[in-house]
C-alpha cells in the first residue's frame, strides 16, 4: 500500500515528482512486460557476458537496497596500495551482444524485494508481481564514467532477473552470509571476488525496451533487458533481506522492505523480445 512505501526519512514513489520532474516522462522504469504484446526480433543478438576475475569491491547497505559493487574505474586511486604504487592490471566484468552495441561494463548489482511473497519486483508479467528482482548495472564505455553515462540516452544497461519463491539457491549464500555485516545504512563490507553471473538462469531470453533508472534521479538512459527464467529464492532466504534496515545506526529501525517501484505507463514504447 502507499502507506507502506512511506517510510523514516524518505519517501515513497509518489512523491517523486516533486523533485524529479522526469517521473512523469516518456521512458519511465519499471512497466508491465505483457509477452503476447512483445515483437519477436530475430535481428537482436545472445546476451555475452564475459566475466573477468574481476576485483567485487564490496556489499554496501545504501539505504534503500544493498549493492555488491565492482572495480569499474582505472584512476590511480584504485590502483595504489597504502605505501607503494603498484600496476594493478584490472579485469572488468563486461556486457555485450543482445540489444546494445558496443561494451557497458559492470558496476553493481542489487536487488528489490516486498514485506511479503506476493509483491517485491519492480517490472511485471502480464500483471503478476514477484518477490524479488536482481538487477545487474552496467554503462557504456564509450563514455568516461558511469556518471557521464547515467546521463546520455545509451548510457546504462541494466539486466533484470526475476526470483521467484522454491528451493534454496545456494548461488545467494555468499551475499546472504554477509548481510549480518551491513545491517543498518551505510555499513559496507569486503567481498571477494564474486562471479556475478552464477546468479544468471539457465536460459538468457529476454524482453528489452528503452527505459530509466526506477530510483531518483530517475534519469532515461537504461536500455533494459529483462530475463524470461527466474532464478529461485527460498522463504528463509527472502527473511534475511527482510531483515536489512532502510534506517541507520542509532535511529529507530525500519525494515528494508518494498523497496520498489511500481510499473509506470508505458507510452508508446515496443518491448522487443529476444525469443519466439
Ligand atoms: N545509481 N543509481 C541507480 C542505478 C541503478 C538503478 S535501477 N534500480 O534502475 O537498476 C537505480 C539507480
Ligand atoms: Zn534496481
Amino acid at each position: 500500500s502507499r502507506g507502506e512505501q512511506r517510510r523514516a526519512g524518505g519517501l515513497g514513489p509518489d512523491t517523486w515528482a516533486a523533485d524529479f520532474p522526469l517521473a512523469n516522462g516518456p521512458r519511465q522504469s519499471p512497466i508491465n512486460i505483457i509477452p503476447k504484446e512483445a515483437h519477436y526480433d530475430p535481428s537482436l543478438k545472445a546476451l555475452k557476458i564475459r566475466y573477468d576475475p574481476s576485483n567485487t569491491k564490496g556489499i554496501l547497505n545504501n539505504g534503500h537496497s544493498f549493492q555488491v559493487d565492482f572495480v569499474d574505474d582505472t584512476d590511480s586511486s584504485s590502483q595504489q596500495t597504502s605505501t607503494v604504487p603498484h600496476p594493478v592490471i584490472l579485469y572488468y566484468t563486461t556486457l555485450t551482444g543482445g540489444p546494445i552495441s558496443g561494451v557497458y561494463r559492470l558496476k553493481q548489482f542489487h536487488f528489490h524485494w516486498g514485506g511479503s511473497d506476493n509483491r517485491g519486483s519492480e517490472h511485471t508479467l502480464n500483471g503478476i508481481k514477484f518477490p524479488c528482482e536482481l538487477h545487474l548495472v552496467h554503462w557504456n564505455t564509450k563514455y568516461p564514467s558511469f556518471g557521464e553515462a547515467a546521463e546520455k540516452p545509451d548510457g546504462l544497461a541494466v539486466v533484470g532477473v526475476f526470483l521467484k519463491i522454491g528451493a534454496a539457491n545456494p548461488r545467494l549464500q555468499k551475499v546472504l552470509d554477509a548481510l549480518d555485516a551491513i545491517k543498518t545504512k551505510g555499513k559496507q563490507t569486503t567481498f571477494a571476488n564474486f562471479d556475478p553471473k552464477t546468479l544468471l538462469p539457465g536460459s538468457l531470453d529476454y524482453w528489452t525496451y528503452e527505459g530509466s533508472l526506477t530510483t531518483p534521479p530517475l534519469l532515461e538512459s537504461v536500455t533494459w533487458i529483462v530475463l524470461k527464467e527466474p532464478i529461485s529464492i527460498s522463504p528463509a532466504q527472502m527473511a534475511k533481506f527482510r531483515s536489512l534496515l532502510f534506517t541507520g545506526d542509532g535511529e529507530a529501525p525500519c525494515y528494508m522492505v518494498d523497496n520498489y517501484r511500481p510499473p509506470q505507463p508505458l507510452k508508446g514504447r515496443l518491448v522487443r523480445a529476444s525469443f519466439k
